[in-house]
């Protein structure tokens, strides 16, 4: 792309060299940097990428993009106030604006974006489209997976995300939306139609610092549908979370509320679940009509509203979006059982948030004939004020494995004491190995128990220290079930 073009509306300095004619490809990373690239120099929370200009340089980057002087021989130099700003500028304009040339779709809150935008994939596909997802568990290109290092990728990567699936073909991409990626300008320049908000409950304190400070954050998703009234975008809003009559303020365009406490357009009501679905009567501005899935839980059934009520919204027929919501299965992690010959019911799910914690133990308590047994860790270096939380909401059921989840550079002890201090009985174990952990999860199990293996959901590995080890709670379970019952 022609330079001049590029940066056309970005107030730079040159300080050396001289603007080169074209631009080849763009990136933040140095290492990825190409002959006639553009480097922009991120100062991150590890590094400096200021410090890496010379070998971005070296592997052949013709224009440095910088807050500050940097020490390189041949590119051009430019000074920006701010680098993440301009990169997101940068990255849409380099590839032409990709996403006004595709319905997408947002998800935002604390817990439930992979399963609401898994969900809406999922359905979409069953409507006929073709769909493109990104979120937790990747970037899901017709059928590929691509894994992604972030639930919401920096600017560059959601840029080129975008634009691979506008030139598949995609008609749709469903983006999760998290408060970091908002916070942090990984969505500048992205044009969603339809803005989803799940719930807003503890979590990423560490990074937030407040409730208040993280509820802004998500609401920047409100208030960047922007003001041109001459599109058509909405709003999504669980009527049953206090947070959405704020976000309703936050944005012009047509908000659609679902709920299933409150009032709302779209409602549910006479939820009926068993081991292997959840039904309910579905009340909105197009009458009542039965609902069954194969999803778990009632807050599935919260999930389903906010994707049904996108899909009305999008202007899907209401009938074909509720036969597409039956055909679906679980997301992957999310509730889901393991297929295996045993006494027992076993779920991996994902959950490691009090409020999911709570919801994750809700969805199985009408259904159990004998123990709920509930495995729970939580990462370290992360918002440690949760810890003490999850394990009390962990405390409702009858016997409780606290373990680690990506302990990264925390010691299993200080993860185990925090999450301790919650417990409100004395039925439980520490247990700072997973593995081991879950192996005497089954182990304590009797025929007829459910147990739930929380925190990992899709998951294959477990963080320590900065290693990334191979690691599967359903394998762990399968075989140690195996071993417990044949
Ligand atoms: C705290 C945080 O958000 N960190 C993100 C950040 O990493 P960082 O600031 O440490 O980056 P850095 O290593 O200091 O590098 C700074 C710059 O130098 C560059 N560099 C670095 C090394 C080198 O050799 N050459 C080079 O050019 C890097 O490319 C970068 O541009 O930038 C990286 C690239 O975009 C992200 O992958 C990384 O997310 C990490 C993995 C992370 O764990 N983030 C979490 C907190 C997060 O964002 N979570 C939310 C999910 C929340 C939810 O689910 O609700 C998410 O959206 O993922
Ligand atoms: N609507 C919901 N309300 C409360 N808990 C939920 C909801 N949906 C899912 N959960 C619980 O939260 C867990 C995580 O769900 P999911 O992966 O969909 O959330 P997420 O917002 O994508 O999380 P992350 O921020 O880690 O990406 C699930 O495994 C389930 O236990
Ligand atoms: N997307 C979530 C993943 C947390 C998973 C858990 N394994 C942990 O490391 O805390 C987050 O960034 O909080
Ligand atoms: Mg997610």
């Amino acid at each position: 792309m022609n330079s001049r073009e590029l940066l056309e509306n970005i107030p730079y300095k040159l300080i050396s060299g001289e603007l080169p004619e074209k631009i080849e490809y763009i990136t933040m990373d140095s290492r990825e940097a190409v002959p006639g690239s553009l480097f922009v120099c991120i100062e991150g929370y590890t590094v400096d990428g200021h410090d890496y200009a010379k070998q971005a340089t070296e592997c052949g980057a013709t224009l440095i993009l910088s807050e500050k002087p940097v020490e390189v021989e041949g590119p051009a130099v430019l000074i920006v106030e701010d680098t993440v700003r301009a990169l997101g500028q940068l990255a849409s304009r380099f590839y032409s604006y990709p996403s006004k040339d595709i319905q997408m779709i947002g998800v935002t809150g604390t817990n439930g974006k992979t399963s609401v935008a898994g969900m809406l994939h999922s359905m979409l596909m069953e409507l006929g489209e073709t769909s493109a997802l990104t979120g937790t568990i990747g970037f899901n290109l017709n059928g590929e997976l691509f894994p992604s290092a972030n639930t919401t990728s920096d600017a560059l990567t959601t840029q080129k995300m975008i634009a691979r699936a506008k030139e598949a073909g995609c008609s749709h991409m469903t983006m999760e939306v998290s408060s970091h990626g908002l916070v942090l300008g990984r969505l500048a320049g992205v044009e969603f139609n339809t803005a989803i908000f799940t719930n807003l409950t503890h979590d990423h304190l560490d990074f937030h610092g407040t409730m208040e400070e993280y509820g802004h954050a998500k609401g920047l998703l409100f208030s960047q549908l922007g003001q041109n009234l001459q599109e058509k975008k909405q709003a999504v809003l669980n009527a049953d979370d206090p947070w959405s009559e704020q976000f309703e303020k936050m944005t012009s365009h047509s908000v659609y509320t679902y709920g299933i406490v409150n009032n709302a357009l779209f409602k549910a009501d006479n939820i009926v679940m068993d081991h292997f679905g959840t039904s309910f009567r579905l009340l909105c501005p197009e009458g009542e009509f039965p609902v069954s899935m194969k999803l778990l839980g009632h807050f599935n059934v919260s999930n389903a509203l906010a994707a049904i009520t996108a899909l009305y919204a999008e202007g899907f027929d209401l009938k074909n979006i509720l036969k597409a919501l039956a055909a679906i299965g679980p997301v992957e992690g999310r509730m889901q059982k393991v297929v295996m010959e045993a006494p027992v019911t076993v779920y991996i799910d994902y959950a490691h948030t009090p409020d999911a914690i709570e919801k994750a133990l809700a969805a199985v308590a009408g259904f159990k004939k004998n123990k709920i047994i509930f495995l729970v860790g939580t990462g370290g270096n992360r918002d440690k004020s949760k810890r003490p939380n999850m394990a009390k909401k962990a405390s409702f059921a009858d016997y409780v494995v606290l373990t680690t989840d990506d302990p990264r550079d925390e010691s299993y002890d200080s993860i185990l004491k925090d999450l301790e201090v919650g417990m409100t009985h004395s039925n439980y174990a520490c247990i700072g190995d997973r593995e081991e952990a879950v192996k005497h999860a089954i182990q304590q199990s009797e025929p007829g128990d459910i147990i739930i293996l929380a925190g990992k959901g899709h998951e294959d590995y477990q963080i320590i220290g900065t290693t990334k080890y191979p690691h599967s709670d359903q394998e762990i379970a399968k075989q140690e079930a195996v071993k417990k019952f044949s």
